[in-house]
């Protein structure tokens, strides 16, 4: 049975901010969600409301549509790590040892949890020598000491190099698949784009897109195809004519707007001209995200995911 994550409506001032504006938005069970923006766009703010330690001034936020405070048992169901900080003169070991007492996990569960973040080699050293790297490995194995259905993680991925990227990758993924919910703030879409399913994208509080990754990066249309073919001027015209905007050659490879990709192979094909290369351009998807937190006119990606109705920025 899993539990959903639901933010509805949640608003919070502090004093003249408004971190957070009427945002809402579901994170799924068996789905990594991202949530991303900017810094000081109020992911942080929307998670501490999550987790009941910052009251909003309207609006809720439900896990398994219950307020966190009024879970039963909040640390066998929510696990949260917000900052990679712990006492530096804690061993990993002993941080994990005292979060497992104040959620009433068995003391086993340290030893499993080390393994699990690739710590057991470096259980015994006080956090104070760990590298950020290692910060945010021990941050998420407090946040799994508990097993939790529910997953909410402030920036994991901040400071790890690209294999600790790949491993926390399969990690979030394995939990997902098994039915859990994953809800992790970025302000890089890169840094996620490959973990995650679902996209939240916030700019100054407010819901900026939501949709699967394969929404956004349909999203704002402007997906560039990078084309190469035995007849590039051929090929060119064809697609031209078939109402696709064509922006030139970089290197031997056009690159084409207003087309998707299959569509070019289709127009190939129609033509008798081989195709050599075709692809997405690189960076197509983050250049979506960053229209989008700079408050460039986007648009809802779709309905696969039953998300509430896109609001786009209404200031800018
Ligand atoms: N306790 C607080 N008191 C005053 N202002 C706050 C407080 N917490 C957050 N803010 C303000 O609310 C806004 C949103 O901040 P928040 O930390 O939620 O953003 P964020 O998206 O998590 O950013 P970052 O990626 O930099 O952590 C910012 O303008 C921030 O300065």
């Amino acid at each position: 049975m899993g539990h959903a994550v639901r933010i509805d409506g949640l608003t919070k001032s502090f004093g003249q901010v408004r971190a957070v504006n009427s945002l809402s938005f579901t994170a799924e069970p068996g789905r990594v969600t991202g949530f991303l923006g900017p810094n000081g766009s109020g992911k942080t703010t929307t998670l501490a409301m999550t987790l009941g330690l910052v009251r909003p001034d309207s609006g809720t936020a439900t896990i398994g549509g219950v307020a966190y405070r009024d879970l039963e048992r909040p640390g066998l169901t929510v696990g949260a790590s917000f900052s990679a900080d712990f006492h530096a003169a804690h061993t990993g070991r002993a941080h994990l040892d005292i979060a497992r007492r104040a959620i009433g996990v068995p003391a086993p569960r340290v030893d499993e949890v080390l393994e699990l973040v690739g710590m057991s080699d470096a259980a015994d050293r006080k956090t104070g020598g760990y590298s950020l790297g290692m910060r945010q490995r021990l941050a998420l194995g407090a946040a799994l000491l508990g097993d939790p259905e529910v997953i909410l993680l402030d920036e994991p991925i901040n400071g790890l190099d690209p294999e600790g990227i790949r491993w926390i990758r399969v990690l979030l993924r394995h939990l997902a698949s098994s039915g859990k919910t994953v809800l992790l703030s970025s302000h890089l879409l890169s840094e996620v784009q490959q973990t995650v399913d679902d996209v939240v994208v916030i700019r100054r509080g407010e819901i900026a897109f939501t949709g699967t990754l394969a929404e956004l990066q349909r999203g704002n249309g402007e997906r560039t195809v990078l084309v190469a073919a035995a007849d590039q001027a051929g090929l060119g015209h064809a697609l031209v004519a078939a109402g696709a905007q064509v922006h030139g050659v970089r290197g031997d490879t056009m690159r084409v707007t207003g087309i998707e990709p299959d569509t070019v192979g289709v127009i190939a094909l129609a033509a008798a001209i081989p195709l050599i290369h075709l692809s997405i351009e690189e960076g197509g998807l983050e250049q979506s995200f960053l229209d989008l937190i700079d408050g460039v006119d986007s648009h809802h990606g779709g309905s696969a995911v039953d998300q509430p109705p896109l609001s786009e920025g209404a200031h800018s």
